[in-house]
């Protein structure tokens, strides 16, 4: 469904993604992780178009991204950005609105019953709905993202990006946008990629990942078979331990606080 082939971005002199290839398909919750500065973004950036690569491919449903239309896009696909600041002051609904610009019909671009109806559905289902007539500038950093995700499935995508969506979200917020993903994974068939830098909610969540270290994959594939402390050392270059979590069986991560183990009497 989404292929990058070879795709490579350079900034000055430096190239930030060399020769990165990976393939997602329909119902794939793919996890981005990496290092700081290892060039995460600046994929996510290449595979939606917000950059241009200098060299290799996107393709989305076998159309070439380069050749499609700003609206075609974003039938396609949605982005939910890294986490900026307001600058415009709107309602929070008019700013969910705004996801559906890419469906709105007739001269006017007017919006219709079914147009209200999908933003009201994505409203109740990101539990922002008690925040519907609020300003944007008036609510926290963990509301306004939430309010970022609704616009982002307002547009009702095929494939939806998203950068680090649980930062600003406390753990219970992270549980219930991260199974809100996995349900439209299962149920919608949509494709969901997704920047996380917390390795445990990758293991939980996603079926395959994409490991990148200094803009090149160091592995990509299913999430059981690569996911594992050499890797993670490898992409980190720190120390992992891991242990099955009993409930789901999924690994999960931890790493060695060395102020800990240096500490001989282990005090706390
Ligand atoms: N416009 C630019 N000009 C020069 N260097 C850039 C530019 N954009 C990004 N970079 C550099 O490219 C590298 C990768 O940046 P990127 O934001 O993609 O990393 P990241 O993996 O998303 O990092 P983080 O985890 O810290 O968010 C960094 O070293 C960054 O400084």
């Amino acid at each position: 469904m989404i292929k990058a082939e070879n795709l490579s971005v350079k900034k000055g002199d430096q190239w930030i993604l060399k020769n990165v290839s990976f393939a997602a398909e329909k119902g794939d919750f793919i996890g981005i992780l990496g290092a700081n500065g290892s060039g995460k973004t600046t994929l996510l950036k290449a595979l939606t178009g917000t950059i241009k690569s200098n060299n290799g491919s996107v393709t989305i449903t076998g159309e070439r991204l380069n050749e499609m239309s700003f609206k075609a896009r974003a039938k396609k696909m949605a982005v939910l950005s890294q986490a900026s600041d307001v600058t415009f002051q709107a309602t929070v609904v008019d700013t969910i609105m705004l996801g559906r610009y890419a469906h709105l019909r007739g001269l006017f671009m007017q919006e219709s019953q079914q147009d209200r109806q999908i933003v009201d559905q994505v409203m109740k289902d990101t539990k922002t709905i008690h925040l519907k007539n609020r300003d944007l500038l008036s609510l926290s950093g963990g509301e306004r993202q939430r309010v970022w995700l609704a616009r982002a499935l307002a547009q009702e995508p095929d494939c939806l990006f998203l950068d680090e969506p649980t930062n600003h979200l406390d753990l219970a917020h992270q549980v219930s946008l991260l199974d809100h993903l996995r349900l439209l994974v299962d149920e919608k068939q949509i494709t969901v990629i997704c920047i996380l830098h917390d390795v445990n909610m990758a293991s939980f969540y996603c079926n395959k990942v994409v490991l990148l270290n200094e803009g090149q994959v160091q592995r990509s594939g299913l999430t059981q078979t690569i996911l594992n402390e050499a890797e993670l050392q490898k992409l980190y270059g720190t120390t992992f331990y891991s242990w099955l979590e009993p409930s789901t069986a999924c690994k999960q991560f931890s790493i060695k606080p060395g102020w800990l183990l240096n500490n001989k009497e282990g005090k706390q």
